[in-house]
């Protein structure tokens, strides 16, 4: 049987020490009740002391979740112990969590107490927690810089006192691997009660060494690992949940450990707290990154779409993805787009066909960052990408007028077969006009499926270079225009669509109504 590994997540905590990070009670309790679904051990809800909000929201969070352990932090000072002690009263199960730093540095300039006073201090810390509940945690702060012997003192002068967990955090990001695995190793052998608490591991990612420094530490005895949703946390933050118990998870044939986190509502937790916070995941975040099950590259769409596991070794499912995801890019290779035009529904009656296709992919890719399902459809279906041999319609002038508190109209004379026709409409804009007043000449029966307009260069003068993909029965189409005024720069791409739709219609029926 596998040992438990307690997951405490301090995001509400630590992780609203994020400069800018710090959160309503409202927010709190949305974010509680996501990590009570996650099904983590210990939510530290707060530090009560530290303001009258934050005491409510550690209370509130304390009464709505019941699945979890509600923690409150305090300084090894009375107040700190009565505000956290009042705070999780409400709890199902309640945590206080006391400290006070050990190593040389903020004992001498922060703290200036001597090593007896810090001794002294931190017991009687544990013992007036023990006051409100039976599950109290000690942190030496700053444990990664303390002399070990000290810390061995402490430790066993706060396990004599009462306390059930032991934290050992590397506050400033510090350690190594080897050594803050060995760090663990010490203690636990050291120190003669060890086996009376639990030893757990706080790390800060200054060196981006958290999650590795966590797991050295689970390796030599940590049974607890303090971390928070996407590593928020103080400065470069904390060790990230998501990619400390997927890496337990992943490798089991090193961690002899199981957490009970329900790893499907990982990604949930994760884009909760980026919008709650305001803090985007960049997209190549381990997990729960955009790009985390994302495969661009010809040679591993070909792979994973042989046998996933050949560049996959985790499942997307596992951490609330809906699936993998194959990226259409310049990297991609024939494999992977024909698949994917498969699932579209669109398959080439030749290996000929296919490698045209894709040379006109290649060609796209090389000019366009990302290509979207439609892009690949209008790849396909509409094989003449800019210009028509025989064009039917043509733009002849067009007069947009718009004024605040009327209507925005258009007047557009386009040539149709050689005749001039004109049409009037208006619209929600002048752009919404042109559309329909060449709709009401031309009657396509199209839909239009995306417009855009982008600068080719910087300036109120440069030339809009407009987009238009409509679609008509199954049939999709990308339609061109440029001009120094966007208007009519969208109309020329309207009717260069119209255009490519009539021509593969003509071609089909000759006899095609205009
Ligand atoms: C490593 C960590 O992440 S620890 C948690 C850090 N989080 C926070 O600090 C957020 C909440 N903090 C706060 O709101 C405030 O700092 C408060 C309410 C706790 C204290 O505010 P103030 O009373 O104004 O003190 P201030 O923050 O200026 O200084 C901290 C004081 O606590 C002392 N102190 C620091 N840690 C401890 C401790 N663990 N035990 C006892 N005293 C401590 C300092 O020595 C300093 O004392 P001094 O004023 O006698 O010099
Ligand atoms: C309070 C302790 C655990 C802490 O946040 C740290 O040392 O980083």
């Amino acid at each position: 049987m596998k040992d438990h590994l307690v997951i405490f997540d301090t995001t509400l905590r630590d992780g609203e020490q994020s400069p800018g990070a710090s959160m309503t009670k409202e927010e709190k309790i949305r974010i509680a009740k996501q990590l009570e679904k996650l099904q983590v051990d210990v939510i530290e809800a707060g530090f009560p002391a530290a303001s009258q909000g934050d005491f409510e929201s550690v209370q509130a969070v304390a009464s709505v979740v019941k699945d979890s352990t509600i923690c409150g932090l305090a300084r090894a000072v009375e107040n700190d112990i009565v505000r956290a002690g009042e705070a999780i009263k409400a709890a199902n199960s309640g945590r206080i969590h006391t400290f006070i730093a050990t190593s040389p540095i903020h004992m001498e300039k922060k703290l200036r107490m001597s090593p007896d006073e810090v001794v002294e201090r931190a017991v009687w810390a544990v013992k007036r927690a023990r006051d409100f509940t039976d599950n109290v945690e000690f942190s030496p702060e700053d444990a990664g810089r303390s002399d070990l012997d000290f810390l061995c003192r402490v430790i066993e002068a706060v396990i004599d006192a009462g306390a059930t967990t032991i934290n050992i955090p590397d506050t400033v990001g510090y350690n190594v691997p080897h050594q803050f695995g060995q760090l663990f190793k010490n203690l636990l052998e050291k120190i003669p009660n060890s086996d009376k608490a639990i030893f757990s591991a706080h790390c800060h990612n200054d060196l981006g060494l958290a999650v590795a420094n966590s797991l050295a530490a689970v390796r030599n005895g940590a049974r607890q690992i303090e971390c928070t949703i996407n590593g928020l946390g103080e400065r470069a933050g904390n060790t990230a949940l998501e990619e400390v118990v997927m890496a337990v998870k992943t490798r089991q044939d090193i961690f002899d450990v199981d957490t009970r986190v329900n790893t499907r509502e990982i990604l949930a937790a994760s884009r909760l707290v980026s919008s709650v916070t305001g803090f985007a995941v960049q997209p190549n975040k381990a997990i729960v990154g955009a790009n985390a099950f994302a495969h661009e590259s010809g040679i591993h769409q070909d792979g994973v779409l042989k046998h996933r596991e050949t560049y996959e070794i985790m499942r997307a499912e596992d951490v609330g993805w809906n699936a993998n995801k194959m990226v259409m890019g310049k990297h991609s290779g024939r494999n992977a787009f024909k698949t994917r035009l498969q699932e579209l529904g669109m398959e080439f009656e030749t290996e000929q066909e296919l490698n045209e296709a894709f040379m006109r992919f290649k060609d796209l890719a090389d000019r366009k960052h990302e290509i979207y399902d439609e892009d690949l459809q209008a790849l396909v279906t509409d094989n003449n990408t800019q210009r028509v041999e025989n064009e039917i319609y043509q733009l002849v002038s067009l007069k947009a007028s718009s004024e605040t508190g009327e209507s925005p109209q258009a007047e557009v004379t386009m040539s149709v077969n050689g005749d001039e026709v004109s049409a009037l409409a208006s619209g929600s804009g002048v752009v919404d006009a042109t559309f329909k007043a060449i709709e009401s000449m031309v009657n396509s029966g199209a839909t239009l499926q995306l417009y855009s307009v982008s600068n080719v260069t910087d300036g109120t003068d440069s030339m809009g270079d407009t987009a238009v993909r409509l679609e008509k029965g199954g049939r999709i189409v990308n339609g061109q225009g440029a001009d120094t005024d966007i208007v009519t720069s969208s109309a020329k791409a309207y009717i260069n669509a119209l255009n490519k739709l009539m021509d593969s219609t003509q071609k089909a029926h000759p006899q095609a109504p205009v």
